[in-house]
């Protein structure tokens, strides 16, 4: 590496002058030879960067600017730049980049129904007086009334008590389940108008918005356990439209365990932990859920799709969300049509690997919560389209499967997904018990245009919701919450209960009346109607035919992976039937496997060193079907349209390193929306080759591998000597592990060989996802890098059990 601090700085970096003003090395420093054949996309990102004094300060390049773990703390969530105070403004600015929509558009009345609900309740208590719950002015908060400084605590004392009491009760129920979660406020903006097939107000123009709020959620664990279980993941949409709150409650996969809500209080508690010790904690990995699910069938489509990498998603951004059931669209006149509802990511889906999501638990329990929040915080608005899958109930007859089947899904191929909107999330919430714990999200919420079918799982949904959070949140006004208020107006003649906010006027609270005007009078056509089903059968407690075929969509699904998907799905099958004490249970996972693939049951089989069962007999005499594969089930084909924005680079620094090429690194990552991150041994100022000094932003200790996509490792002549540190070696062994791209040039590639990475793949071919330069071919090599990084990770590398 040239150190040349004489020499004039290379007309391609020149546009970086104003980064290169924050470095608090030598002012003759010149950017090194190294990156400054970076090529033109580090010169196009450089120059973004050299513009944009944002991202300049974020550059760790100056000694005296101290740096905190976590974007959150450079971006403060009140009054940031990114965070206008305003969300609609940050709504408009959002959705201008990306439709015509006019999100600023308010409506004649002026009122910003953004966030009417919880502006009448935001409390800012910054330069207040510190009062009682009554508004008594507290003279001492810090000390109790007693009887002589010695002496004992009166009973008199009631703002002690009052504070007390009041910290007793501030616990509530957690939900029984999806306890764990993260909310994020935001907008959907219809495409176009879908006034055709339903009248939902959310649908009843192009660029109608409409407020949401979402809650992401794993499934089992508590409310306190690890973000990355493999699990389900809810994905719950309330939208606040014109005619009353919608709530799309889905999950991130497409199927589900059980046909009917007969069967959920089994399958909750068959899932979480075990009842005589309470263990384990956020897993599936035990006896009595597989104990359960191998009795059951019916839930092989939706376990290949849990032992799938979608159980592990890298972000919630990252991954898709699906109504699940069968629901009806209805249009003004009437008329209807079935649909399921899909959310694609526009960031693309992506996962982790399993060994890095266990890791993950220890190293950042709130790693999915964490990235939510910074990402919004940040500006990098996560996005979703809405799309739909709209049939006829004639279409639907003719299918293979029924469609009132919670277990089974409609094929892309058969019903094309139809993207109809769009999501944003832009906002975090003020509070998160006030918001996200206290929303209340229920199937049974739907507005005019939108109906159920008679799924019998989607049914006992519609019942299940709000009994269980009329002991959750303490009564049955919890729809007065401001995060669960609708934002239309709200007049019936309910009265009382727990906790009751209106303050209804007047004598009549029932209807019809003479007294009060008639009032509140009955909407007719222009109100809910259901949708007028006939139904002429007998009542009986039983399935259809269709419903007893359980293997071939999951034959389907597993078919339709790409080798290292179905690979993975294996080894999660191996990993929890391991977990697993009972042979008989593992034998009869393996038994209804043997229905789904003959090369999944052999090679679950042979990783829990069994032989084969004789497959568990079908439920139906009826042909199986064979379903087409279904490529669009692969989460590959989703790679997002956000290139690296968000990813979380790491680049290892020690004294001695390339600061000037570090620096161009981390500029035109950071110009791409990315996340570098200065790590070290231990935090502290470096003293980089050209004698500038960088600022180490996190120790190896407290940012392990496992929180970054990437590793760059630069040029020093002191590198090596960094794999003398454990937690150097097992960092970039995790990083190869994980398959993440790395990237090191000149005496940085020292450090790869003392960690003892492979430099080819398994099969002796090249590995796209390591790229090693000299000095001098550093900067090609970095676009190189960024290729890989945009490709998210080199599976090829992977072996089983892995070699590194
Ligand atoms: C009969 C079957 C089911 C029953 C009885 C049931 C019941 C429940 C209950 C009691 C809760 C807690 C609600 C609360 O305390 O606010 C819940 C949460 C949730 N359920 Fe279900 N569930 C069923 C099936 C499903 C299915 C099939 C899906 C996905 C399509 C789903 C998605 C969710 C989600 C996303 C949440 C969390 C909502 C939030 O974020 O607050 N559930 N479920």
């Amino acid at each position: 590496m040239s150190n040349n601090k004489t020499a004039a700085p290379r007309s391609n970096v020149a546009g970086a002058g104003s980064v290169l003003s924050t470095v608090s090395g030598p002012s003759d420093a010149a950017p090194p030879d190294s990156l400054g054949d970076a090529g033109p996309l580090a010169d196009e990102l450089l120059r973004k960067v050299a513009g944009n004094q944002a991202l300049a300060a974020q550059m760790p390049f100056n000694a005296d600017k101290p740096f905190e773990y976590g974007d959150a703390s450079r971006q403060p969530h009140e009054g940031s730049s990114n965070t206008p105070a305003d969300p609609i403004a940050t709504a408009s600015t959002s959705a201008e980049q990306n439709s015509s929509a006019k999100l600023g558009d308010m409506p004649a009345d002026g009122v910003n129904r953004t966030n009417a609900p919880l502006d009448r309740v935001r409390v800012d208590s910054a330069d207040q007086v510190l009062t009682t719950n009554q508004g008594v002015p507290v003279a001492d908060n810090q000390n109790s009334l007693k009887v002589g400084l010695r002496g004992p605590t009166t009973l008199e004392d009631f703002i002690l008590r009052e504070k007390i009491t009041h910290f007793d009760h501030e616990r509530i129920p957690e939900r029984v389940v999806h306890a764990r979660g993260s909310g994020a406020h935001g907008f959907f903006e219809a495409y176009e108008a879908l006034t055709d097939i339903t009248r939902a107000a959310p649908f009843a123009e192009a660029g109608k918005v409409t407020p949401v709020f979402v809650r992401f959620s794993t499934v089992a664990g508590e409310r306190g356990s690890a973000d990355t279980a493999r699990d389900v993941r809810g994905f719950a949409v309330k939208f606040y439209t014109d005619e009353g709150n919608w709530d799309l409650v889905g999950n991130n996969l497409p199927v589900f365990f059980i046909q009917d809500a007969m069967k959920f209080p089994d399958l909750a508690h068959a899932v979480k932990p075990e009842p005589h010790h309470a263990m384990p904690q956020a897993s599936s990995a035990h006896d009595t859920f597989w104990d359960f699910v191998s009795l059951m069938p019916e839930s092989t489509h939706m376990l290949v799709w849990q032992m799938s990498d979608r159980a592990i998603p890298r972000s919630y951004r990252t991954m898709q969300g699906f109504g699940v059931h069968t629901f009806r669209l209805v249009n003004a006149a009437g008329a209807s049509v079935f649909c399921k509802f899909h959310w694609n990511p526009v960031a693309g889906t992506h996962s982790l690997v399993w060994d890095e999501a266990a890791k993950l638990m220890g190293a950042d329990p709130d790693f999915h919560r964490r990235d939510l929040w910074e990402a919004i915080e940040a500006g990098a608005f996560p996005q979703w389209e809405l799309g739909l899958q709209v049939f006829s109930e004639e279409q639907a007859e003719q299918f293979e499967f029924d469609v009132l089947d919670a277990t089974k899904l409609i094929p892309e191929e058969l019903i094309p997904v139809r993207a109809v909107g769009r999501m944003t999330l832009n906002r975090n919430p003020d509070n998160f018990f006030a918001e996200t714990e206290q929303v209340a999200f229920c199937t049974a919420h739907v507005v005019p245009g939108i109906d159920f079918t008679n799924d019998p799982l989607l049914q006992g949904r519609l019942h299940s919701y709000v009994d269980t959070q009329i002991s959750r949140l303490g009564g049955p006004n919890f729809h007065e919450i401001p995060i669960n208020a609708a934002l239309a107006e709200v007049h019936n003649n309910q009265r009382d209960g727990m906790h009751r906010q209106a303050i209804h006027r007047g004598r009549v609270n029932y209807e019809p009346n003479s007294l009060g005007g008639g009032c509140p009078f009955q909407a007719g056509q222009m109100g809910f109607q259901s949708f007028p089903e006939r139904v002429s059968e007998d009542k009986v407690r039983g399935k259809p035919e269709k419903f007893a075929e359980h293997y071939a969509q999951a034959r389907m699904f597993f078919e339709s992976q790409s080798l290292v998907e179905q690979q993975h799905i294996a080894n999660a099958f191996r990993f929890e039937l391991t977990r697993v004490q009972t042979p008989a249970v593992r034998a009869r996972v393996i038994a209804n496997l043997a229905n789904v693939d003959a090369m999944l049951a052999t090679s679950v089989a042979d990783g829990l060193g069994m032989e084969v069962p004789y497959p568990s007999s079908l439920a139906s005499n009826a042909p199986m079907p064979s379903y087409p594969l279904s490529p669009a089930l692969s989460l590959l084909v989703r790679p997002g349209s956000t290139g690296i924005a968000t990813r979380r680079i790491a680049i290892l620094t020690g004294d001695g390193v390339d600061g000037a090429g570090i620096e161009k690194v981390y500029a035109a990552l950071l110009s791409a929306g990315a996340v570098p991150r200065l790590v070290g041994v231990q935090l502290g100022t470096r003293t980089a080759a050209d004698g500038s000094r960088l600022d180490v932003e996190i120790s190896l200790e407290a940012g392990p591998s496992v929180l970054y996509d990437a590793v760059i490792v630069p040029d020093g002549a002191e590198q090596g000597r960094l794999a003398m540190t454990g937690q150097t070696v097992e960092f970039l062994r995790d990083q190869y592990r994980h398959c993440k791209p790395i990237f090191a040039w000149g005496g940085g590639a020292a450090l790869l060989t003392a960690a003892n990475l492979p430099s080819s793949l398994p099969d002796g071919s090249d590995d796209p996802g390591m790229t090693v330069a000299t000095a001098a071919d550093a900067g090609g090599a970095f676009e190189a890098f960024v290729k890989a990084l945009a490709g998210h990770r080199t599976f090829l590398r992977e072996t089983d059990p892995p070699t590194v």
